[in-house]
């Protein structure tokens, strides 16, 4: 398959849960990929409406009923398709689309987690059939190795997990941080949440306004523990506290940590500038200086900052995304890009909107 596409023979992409922020956000980003075309878009809540009446900020397509396609019928249309569908959904949906002969990239938390008890505890609903969860790539791109080509199935990170991650693994893996002592405190744009309307995200309850939530409890848990465990060799746990901040996109990870030895910023900047080598899309800023939400707003980027504190013994590294691309569609396609073998950066060089 890779190679057999091109800006003549455009792969065909459908996406499900198109209208919300995720669904919307890939129809943005890729509308501009120079190898794809968006044969399908398909919703469960707006079939039939043309989705510029919806989203003006976008090209016309007319979005077609959920309940009115087929999987067979979809892999007729389609080679990939996008699920940005909620936790709960993803899992019933997937699968028939694999069956179907279609390769899938899930937005969802569903087939993160690779044991469906700990999935079951976090997530409070039962976890996909075990057979789809040995199947799914955990994609968080850069750490993913040559794992997503040819896959099926590529499961795409949780948005916290992605700033967090991205910030801790060159430093477990080096064995520069104990693992045991991690503590991560991570805020997130209210996008976060999702488009539809809730208390928490009712504009009076969070303008002006600062608050953390679901603190030891949050779902993204497990899939950082994970991936940690990974890269230590041993397992390892967390303290996570999430915070909702009054901005629309974002998300800042500032996570703290003991050193193993006496390491210096620019030890750390030497350390990621070496492990994130020949990749487009982390970032890793020079000593002393740390990166802002802002400086990625609307980009696939994720840029990293260290303040190593020889006083303490420990360092503090900032991770920043844009949820709702490195975070959430953005990635996606970066799948996408690594799954076909393609450059990992087509269709998302974005620069990053200022002011
Ligand atoms: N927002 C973010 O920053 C991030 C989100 N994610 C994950 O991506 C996925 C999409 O998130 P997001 O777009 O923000 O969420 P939204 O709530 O904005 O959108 C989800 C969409 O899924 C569709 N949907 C909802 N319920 C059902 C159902 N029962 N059956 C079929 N379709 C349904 C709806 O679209 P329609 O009406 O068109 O069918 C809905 O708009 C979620 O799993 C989320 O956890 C992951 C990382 C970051
Ligand atoms: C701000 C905000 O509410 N964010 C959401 C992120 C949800 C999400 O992305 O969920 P999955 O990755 O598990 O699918 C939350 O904290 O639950």
């Amino acid at each position: 398959m890779p190679g057999e596409y091109g800006e003549t023979n455009k792969m065909k992409v459908a996406i499900v849960g198109s209208t919300g922020y995720g669904g919307v956000e890939l129809i943005r980003l890729l509308q501009s990929h120079p190898y794809v075309e968006i044969a399908s878009v398909i919703s469960s809540s707006n079939a039939g409406t043309p989705i510029a009446e919806g989203f003006p900020h976008l090209t016309n397509i007319v979005v077609q009923d959920l309940d009115g396609v087929n999987a067979a019928e979809m892999a007729e249309k389609a080679d990939v398709v996008f699920a940005a569908t909620p936790s709960g959904v993803s899992s019933k949906l997937v699968p028939d689309l694999i069956e179907a002969g279609l390769k899938v990239i899930d937005l969802s938390g569903d087939f993160r987690i690779k044991d469906g008890g700990t999935y079951e505890t976090w997530y409070k609903h039962p976890a996909p059939e075990q057979k789809y969860l040995e199947k799914a790539v955990y994609g968080l791109c850069e750490i993913s190795g040559g794992n997503v080509i040819d896959a099926s199935l590529i499961s795409n990170p949780g948005c916290y997990p992605t700033a967090t991650l991205l910030g801790l693994i060159p430093a477990v893996s080096a064995g520069w941080i104990d693992p045991k002592s991690i503590i991560i405190d991570a805020k997130s744009g209210v996008s976060g949440a999702g488009r539809g309307t809730s208390l928490t995200s009712h504009y009076a309850e969070i303008n002006e306004n600062f608050k953390a939530y679901k603190v030891n409890k949050h779902q993204h848990i497990p899939e950082i523990e994970q991936a940690l465990a990974q890269a230590a060799g041993e397992p390892v746990t967390v303290t996570f506290t999430t915070q909702l901040v009054p901005m629309t996109r974002g998300i800042m990870s500032t996570m703290y940590a003991q050193m193993n030895g006496a390491y210096s910023d620019e030890d750390f900047v030497e350390l990621y500038r070496q492990y994130y080598e020949g990749r487009n899309f982390v970032r890793v800023r020079n000593a002393g200086i740390w990166p802002a939400t802002k400086e990625v707003f609307g980009s696939n980027y994720c840029d990293i900052g260290f303040a190593a504190d020889a006083r303490t013994g420990r360092v503090t590294i900032i991770s920043v995304i844009d949820n709702m691309v490195k975070g959430a569609a953005g990635q996606a396609i970066q799948n996408l890009n690594l799954m076909m073998g393609w450059e990992e950066n087509l269709g998302l060089g974005y620069t990053p909107v200022y002011p």
